[in-house]
């Protein structure tokens, strides 16, 4: 086991390798009272969640895409007492205990458990009666906080070239994701050797997440400024990516409306071929696009702000003609309806052939009639997160186009 290179220069490009995570007990441990701050809209039934979650990696795997998970992929990364001891103290000083004689003991607990079991504990969540506390009903259950949201693996991290942004997530109830990627880029047996550049880091004080990175060729990046991710943030990871010497030469900044439905670009507009885009009518009338290049000679980034329609900004950089399909047909309750429930979050797993949630019937049929090949998956319970399928997956590799 040895060298594993990220390799992602398209949104498109046949997918190789990609991470999941298999939802676990962390969805189990969402009531209603901490729902709005754990950013979930209702309880998933965890086997439904998880029958869906598995047929989504068969499609994945029956079309040539090898499927990592993040939980086995942690567990393989801090097998070694020292690196599990660094991550045991990393992950428990994140979750905000603060007395000494709590520490030790939730540590004890979790120190105890076979790694992949510590693992999938930590991601769970941890009860005050599981350590040993009493818990009163009326009190708060949680030494350590579930995270449910893991099931999301495209935002704690995401590919771009051969680097990855390992992200400073806006809220709280997500921060500690990134933990898993920071450990797994630097001490997996795969990923140890291969020096994975930062393009930004977890510690930096401005929010990007995944979910608004999108990689549309090998020139050519946008992200969206939206709920979760700040300006600052994308000027820095842009720096970073034109001063190492990637073919990415522009960077488009989508600043797109702040409000949780949209909660990141890839909610609203995703690639789905060479010359199709998926998007949600909901952000076009509003829509600036910066872009942003880099002067070279003196090290500076140069912002410039686009004009005309999403198609003519997508066209004049991708130099080709653009269409644009509307989720729901662009229709305001179909639409509405649909991208609520990711109607416009595909994963393309090549040009032109995408995973969609089966529930968003009109969209998906829009899409067939584009010659889009659709590969469609029940997801009654996944939904209830509010992901669809690319929010679902980190794609590590891509084929070039
Ligand atoms: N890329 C994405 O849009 N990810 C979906 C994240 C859903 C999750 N409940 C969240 O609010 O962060």
């Amino acid at each position: 086991m040895s060298g594993r290179n990220i390799h992602v220069y398209s949104e498109i490009g046949n997918l190789k390798t990609v991470v999941l995570h298999r939802p676990g007990e962390e969805i189990e441990n969402l009531t209603p009272d901490y729902l709005e701050r754990l950013l979930f809209d209702d309880i998933p039934f965890l086997k439904v969640a998880r029958e869906e979650h598995d047929n989504f990696a068969k499609i994945l795997q029956n079309n040539g895409v090898e499927v990592l998970y993040l939980e086995k992929l942690t567990a393989e990364s801090v097998e070694c007492k020292e690196v599990k001891e660094l991550f045991l103290s990393e992950v428990i000083s994140e979750c905000g205990i603060e007395k000494k004689e709590e520490i030790e003991k939730i540590k004890e607990f979790l120190r105890a458990l076979p790694t992949k079991a510590m693992v999938d504990k930590i991601m769970a969540g941890v009860r005050k009666k599981e350590v040993g506390y009493k818990e009163d009903f009326n009190e708060y259950p949680f030494l350590m906080d579930p995270m449910p949201n893991l099931y999301f693996t495209r935002d704690p991290f995401a590919s771009i070239g051969k680097g990855i942004t390992l992200n400073s997530m806006r809220t709280r109830t997500r921060r500690r994701e990134t933990i898993f990627g920071k450990y797994i880029f630097k001490y997996h047996p795969e990923f140890k050797g291969s020096n994975v550049p930062l393009w930004y880091d977890r510690s930096h004080q401005y929010n990007i997440e995944g979910g608004d990175e999108l990689v549309l060729s090998n020139e050519i990046l946008a992200v969206g400024h939206s709920e979760r991710t700040d300006k600052e943030a994308i000027l820095t990871m842009a720096k970073n990516i034109f001063e190492a010497g990637e073919s990415f030469n522009t960077v488009l900044i989508f600043d797109i409306p702040k409000i949780r439905a949209f909660m990141h670009l890839d909610t609203v507009f995703t690639m789905i071929d060479h010359d199709k885009f998926t998007v949600h009518p909901g952000i076009e009338g509003s829509l600036k696009v910066t872009a942003v290049t880099f002067d070279e000679k003196n090290k500076e980034l140069i912002m410039n702000e686009e004009e005309g329609s999403l198609e003519k900004i997508l066209s004049k950089y991708l130099k080709k003609d653009i269409t644009l399909i509307r989720c729901g047909g662009g229709d305001r309750i179909i639409s509405g309806r649909e991208q609520w429930n990711d109607g416009s979050n595909t994963l393309a797993i090549a040009p032109g052939k995408v995973v969609t949630y089966e529930r968003n019937y009109i969209t998906n049929e829009i899409l067939d009639k584009y010659n889009v090949t659709v590969l469609s998956m029940a997801s009654s319970e996944l939904s209830r997160g509010r992901g669809g399928p690319r929010c679902m997956s980190m794609p590590l590799y891509r084929e070039d186009l």
